[in-house]
């Protein structure tokens, strides 16, 4: 205090007292919060209040027991005042606990180095450098879910980024990081206990397909089954080092694809490597790169017919189209998926001559062409790659992929190409161990495993090769395919649940913006289509393999 004037001797006293007794109200106003928490809070404080009233009720009698002689002792008897603040005490006890429980999340905060730095006034009223912590606010329970609530300023990525940290901190395991609908100044972390593992090894079973329109089922996470809908998330890319069990998951949604009657096409340049002589009868294996070019052309088309036709009837989607089709007199139209296991193979034009090159030039444009337009028209890409590479796969077809699935790499570069972040460098070695990304938050999961071998051979039997069948059938779009004994989940049709908004700007929040040229309106001298739209050049030079 050397140095400092009486005055502000007397300033700083009379600025820490009423600083006090502000923190008084503070710790009081902490303890009311806490009560509801616990309804025997309420119990306590009453007995708190039965107590005080009691002592001002019975302080006759109990003055009576004190020597009027004793002059220390008669001072008690002013205490009668002080009985209102009996309950007051007690919050203040409450409210201490909260705030040192607040002071203990500081602490690890400070640990963990998640905070910012801000000016506050210092006991002596100097403007000093301060750390500031997020502000622990509330924490909601749902079965084995709880969600703390933070109020910060530090932005949702460093959160992000130091979410192992947070989870050591917070003996968690996260789910999920992100900020509150009203404000971003809130920040959720939903957790469960670190006891909740994820399993290490799951077979699929057919009963895990899903009623919804058209959800598809990867894996589970520590809680729940990890899953994405083509509705609202069209088109895939699973990424994958040899072994991981890439293969086997895209095995596994063209498993659900096949069970919710999609049209499917497999593109194999490994000469049916992949996608086996066996997988002919789910739909067209395409090994000749001039087949595929030629099929995704029709695709193009397919989805620019489909656009118009939904526009003239004011549809937003296939499901919205599918349930008035009948009632107009129109075809129902299918889900067509489009599935490739190595992307490399369709796209990397390293090392190749010219002529090589104009085709697979070709080949990317239509894949682009239809990552960008074919969300509404139920025309879906699922694409494998083992080895993530910018230039195999443009930035303008890989941020119009909404369902990013990722196994582990050991370097960070290849997992910023597929999640836009390093967790897949943080996997385990486990097989079938992959991240799970749509939109900003990335989650692992363990994939389900799905032995085709046994699953096909199974299908073979109890559909009686109805399969094989339909793709005998002319392959006509919105055909009226006999799936009378497909045993089909849906004999009614799929039920369409999901309905989304005009896809005018196609772009899914989370994902690097590159060269993101999106849904663009199609054709504003629009004339209405006839209502079969047949895809007859797919099969006309349909060769088989
Ligand atoms: N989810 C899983 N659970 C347990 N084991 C799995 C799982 N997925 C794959 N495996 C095991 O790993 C093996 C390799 O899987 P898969 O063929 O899918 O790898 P891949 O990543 O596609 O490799 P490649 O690129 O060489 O084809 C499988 O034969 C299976 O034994």
């Amino acid at each position: 205090m050397a140095g400092r004037s009486e005055e502000e001797i007397v300033g700083m006293y009379i600025y820490n007292f009423f600083r006090g007794i502000f923190n008084v109200i503070k710790t009081i106003f902490y303890g009311i919060k806490k009560l509801p928490e616990d309804k025997k809070n309420y119990y306590k404080l009453l007995i708190w209040i039965a107590f005080g009233v009691g002592l001002f009720l019975l302080r006759e009698k109990i003055w009576s027991y004190i020597p009027q002689d004793n002059k220390r002792l008669m001072i008690l008897r002013y205490g009668v005042y002080a009985t209102p603040l009996i309950p007051l005490f007690y919050l203040y006890i409450k409210g201490s606990d909260h705030m040192k429980f607040i002071s203990d999340f500081d602490e690890k905060f400070d640990e963990i180095g998640l905070f910012t730095k801000g000016k506050k006034k210092d006991i002596n009223g100097n403007m000093v450098e301060k750390k500031i912590y997020p502000k622990y606010l509330s924490e909601e329970k749902e079965g084995d879910i709880t969600t703390f609530s933070f109020y910060s300023n530090i932005p949702l990525e460093e959160w992000r980024f130091k979410e192992k940290k947070i989870e050591n901190m917070l003996d968690c395991n996260i789910l999920k990081i992100e900020n509150a609908l009203t404000t971003k100044k809130i920040v959720k972390v939903k957790t469960v206990p670190a006891s909740k593992i994820i399993p290490i090894y799951i077979d699929w079973k057919d009963e895990y397909l899903s009623s919804k329109d058209f959800e598809i089922i990867v894996g589970e996470n520590m809680l729940e089954q990890v899953k994405f809908n083509l509705n609202s998330t069209p088109h895939v890319l699973v990424a994958g080092e040899t072994g991981s069990g890439k293969s086997v998951i895209l095995r596994m949604i063209l498993r659900q694809a096949v069970l919710k009657a999609a049209k499917i096409f497999m593109i194999d340049f490994k000469g049916g490597v992949e996608f086996g002589i066996r997988y002919e009868r789910y739909g067209e294996v395409i090994t000749e790169r001039q087949r595929a070019l030629h099929v995704l052309k029709e695709l193009v088309s397919e989805n620019e017919a489909r656009l118009k036709l939904f526009r003239s009837l004011d549809v937003k989607n296939l499901g919205e189209y599918n349930n008035i089709a009948e009632d107009k007199g129109l075809k129902k139209l299918c889900r067509i998926m489009v599935f490739c296991d190595e992307v490399a193979e369709m796209m990397d034009k390293s090392g190749l001559g010219r002529n090589a090159k104009q085709i697979f030039e070709e080949i990317e444009k239509e894949i682009s062409t239809l990552a960008r337009l074919s969300r509404a028209t139920g025309i879906n890409l699922i694409l494998g790659m083992q080895r993530p590479d910018a230039k195999v796969l443009p930035g303008q077809i890989k941020n119009n992929i909404p369902v990013r699935i990722s196994g582990r790499f050991s370097d960070k570069p290849a997992s910023e190409i597929v999640l836009s972040n390093s967790k897949a460098t943080e996997l385990p070695e486990t097989k079938g161990r992959f991240m799970f990304k749509v939109g900003a938050d990335t989650l692992e999961f363990q994939a389900y495993n799905f032995n085709d071998s046994v699953m096909l051979s199974d299908v073979e039997v109890a559909k009686g090769g109805m399969l094989t069948q339909n793709l005998d059938d002319e392959w006509e779009i919105g055909g009226e395919e006999d799936n009378s004994n497909l045993d089909n989940p849906y004999p009614e049709g799929p039920v369409y649940e999901e309905d989304f908004a005009d896809e005018e700007d196609f772009e899914y929040e989370g994902f690097e913006e590159e060269d993101n040229t999106d849904y663009e309106d199609e054709d504003e001298d629009f004339e209405p289509v006839e209502d079969e739209i047949i895809l007859e050049d797919v099969e006309e030079d349909y060769t088989g393999f």
